[in-house]
């Protein structure tokens, strides 16, 4: 050990054994002891016998400081402290009491009033949903009209009765719970089953007031047609009935009943008749991120502990392929069972322009999937596209749209989920996703933001990278050359000078998407525009169209998003929370010319040339 370990070590040793230290510093010091030893082991320092030795005896001694329940030489009295300031925490609800007494109810004028006037009107009954009447909110004289307050009065009177029976205690004041209606187990405590309370002033008024003294012919009063109608309406306490308080739900019950709620308004996706025979995985390039994700809790739930019940939780997925026999279960599971989190289903008229890109990526994808019999031979189609262009373009919407209208079975990987996520993991990731893909033919493996999987390979690059590289070249390569294999790897990049060349040469078809050109633009406004009020005229469109040279469709899409707010804005803030939604002005022309003001172009003439340089050299467009 280092001098600096020894002179520390030593002053620990002081710490335990000095009689004028605390406990509190006895147990620090044992506790820098354990770590000490920990450390040394860990380090190899100390032999793991010796450290077991060591580990063992000051595990004993700060158990010892810790346990003692000495106060002076021990740590137990801090607990007790603490143990002490929880157990004299009032319960506050129980202790609460109202100021507002039974008699000092029966003081208040208008309520003398009413009982006079209900003694006159004796048999007239009260219905039992002026029980409900929430009295707790006017307690100071102002009443509502009689017959809530003759209601107001019972329930309140009833409450006293009940917390006075429940108490069952003579010597306290009687209290008056004022919230009958919000605490209806309170109110509803069955009079019959309770003790009779003491008797005061409050309790001679009973038989001028009440229809009855006798409990079980007040039950009825409080619900004329039920024979028990309390119970009937509020169920018994401890009954088979339903809850105390109807309509109470727990945070739980209401969560549940949202959630239905939110299910039952999801629009039931139409999916193509192309796509019903599509199944869709990925990698999580899909997968919703951020607050709203789906959490998956670490603990199992009950009911999914119950349906486990028969089942060997360690016991490892099943695999029915004798192909990924070779693979880890578990990234064969993971693969299979990351399903793509579809968004709204996607049409190539949804893709405004890029006709010679969409026709190409028909002929390879569509048809072929669709006729394989045709498409033999020369006419096989690549087994590798790329798109590439300017960011915004529409490249990802053409995988989406793939993913929709091929019919074949459909992995979306996002590179950065095989180089981030299971480091060490990629390449045998990577294996497995082209088995599995060669397990469910025809397939299309669509990896977004490809360069930065495949950019060019550097000596400085990190091992794990240029291993799952490697290991998507050499795959790529199998799956691009074999004849009889339908899998499709489609690319997408804005960066396509970044890509090696030899995935280069195996993504074959190096399709250019470009920005949007003016029909293409003003489909784009039409298409969103359709779907919102507004009066925006052809002439306007050409203008909007005219502007917007230069835009990606991202841009056009954030323009109209831009224009669509106009009609907001105007409305002024006092307003906006009242206003009804047709209130709202259509879009206008003039929200453009603003939007415009605020919405720039997203790709630069310069960034523009090297993309068209760079289609010029290794596109495949005309
Ligand atoms: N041709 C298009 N037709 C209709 N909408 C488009 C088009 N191009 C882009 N958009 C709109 O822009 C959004 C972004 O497009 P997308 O994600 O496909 O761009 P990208 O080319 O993948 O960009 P990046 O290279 O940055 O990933 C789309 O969701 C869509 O709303
Ligand atoms: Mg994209």
């Amino acid at each position: 050990m280092s001098g600096a370990h020894l002179e520390e070590w030593q002053r620990r040793s002081f710490d335990i054994s000095s009689g004028s230290c605390t406990p509190e510093q006895k147990a620090d010091a044992y506790r820098a002891h354990i770590l000490s030893i920990q450390y040394a082991w860990a380090s190899s320092q100390l032999s793991p016998a010796g450290a077991a030795s060591l580990l063992r005896t000051y595990s004993e001694r700060y158990a010892a400081v810790l346990d003692s329940d000495d106060p002076q030489t021990g740590l137990n009295n801090y607990a007790e402290g603490a143990l002490h300031l929880a157990r004299s925490q009032k319960n506050h609800s129980d202790k609460w009491e109202s100021a507002l007494t039974a008699e000092s109810v029966l003081q208040i004028p208008s309520v003398q009033r009413m009982i006079q006037a209900g003694s006159g009107r004796q048999s007239s009954p009260v219905g039992s949903a002026d029980a409900n009447i929430p009295v707790g909110e006017d307690s100071r004289g102002d009443r509502p009209p009689a017959r809530s307050e003759a209601a107001w009065f019972t329930a309140a009177r009833c409450s006293s009765e009940a917390s006075n029976a429940t108490n069952a205690s003579a010597d306290k004041p009687r209290t008056l719970d004022v919230r009958p209606a919000v605490r209806p187990q309170s109110i509803f405590t069955h009079p019959s089953s309770a003790p009779p309370g003491p008797s005061g002033g409050a309790q001679n008024h009973q038989s001028s007031f009440f229809p009855s003294s006798n409990p079980s012919k007040r039950k009825n009063f409080y619900n004329p047609d039920e024979s028990d109608g309390v119970k009937g309406q509020y169920g018994g306490r401890g009954g088979a009935g339903p809850r105390p308080g109807g309509n109470f739900k727990t945070a739980r019950e209401q969560f549940i009943v949202e959630q239905q709620k939110k299910q039952s308004y999801q629009p039931q996706r139409a999916h193509p008749p192309g796509m019903a025979a599509a199944m869709k995985k990925s990698l999580g390039a899909n997968r919703p991120r951020g607050a709203s994700s789906k959490f998956v809790s670490p603990i199992p739930r009950q009911e999914e502990e119950d349906g486990a019940a028969g089942r060997n939780p360690n016991a490892e997925p099943q695999i029915l392929d004798e192909r990924l026999k070779n693979f880890e279960p578990k990234i064969v599971e993971l693969i299979m069972s990351e399903i793509m989190d579809h968004g709204p289903p996607v049409a190539w008229d949804d893709i405004a322009g890029l006709e010679f890109a969409k026709t190409t990526i028909k002929e390879i994808v569509v048809w072929p999937m669709l006729r394989p019999d045709i498409f033999t031979g020369l006419r096989g189609p690549p087994k590798g596209i790329l798109l590439f262009g300017p960011p915004g373009t529409g490249k990802t919407l053409i995988g989406k749209c793939i993913a929709c209208q091929s019919g074949a079975t459909f992995f979306s990987i996002s590179a950065s989920s095989l180089t981030s996520k299971w480091v060490g993991e990629g390449e045998k990731m990577v294996r497995a996703l082209f088995a599995i893909a060669r397990c469910h033919q025809p397939a299309v493996i669509f990896i977004d933001e490809i360069d930065s999987l495949l950019s060019q390979r550097t000596d400085g690059e990190h091992d794990s990278s240029r291993r799952i590289k490697t290991e998507f070249l050499v795959q790529l390569d199998g799956a691009t050359t074999a004849a009889d294999d339908r899998i499709l790897v489609v690319g997408a990049t804005n960066r396509p000078q970044e890509i090696d060349e030899a995935a280069r040469r195996r993504l074959a078809k190096r399709l250019y998407i470009p920005l949007p050109e003016a029909s293409a633009r003003r489909q784009i406004v039409t298409n969103l525009m359709a779907r919102e009020k507004n009066q925006l005229r052809d002439q306007e469109l050409e203008l909007v169209v005219t502007a917007t040279d230069g835009f990606s469709g991202a841009d056009m899409t954030q323009l109209c998003r831009e224009a669509a707010l106009g009609p907001i804005r105007g409305i002024r803030l006092s307003d906006i929370a009242t206003i009804s939604a047709d209130q709202v002005r259509p879009i206008l022309y003039g929200d453009f010319q603003e939007a415009l003001k605020t919405v720039r172009p997203s790709v630069s003439a310069k960034d523009l040339e090297l993309y068209e340089d760079w289609n010029k050299t290794f596109g495949c467009g005309r």
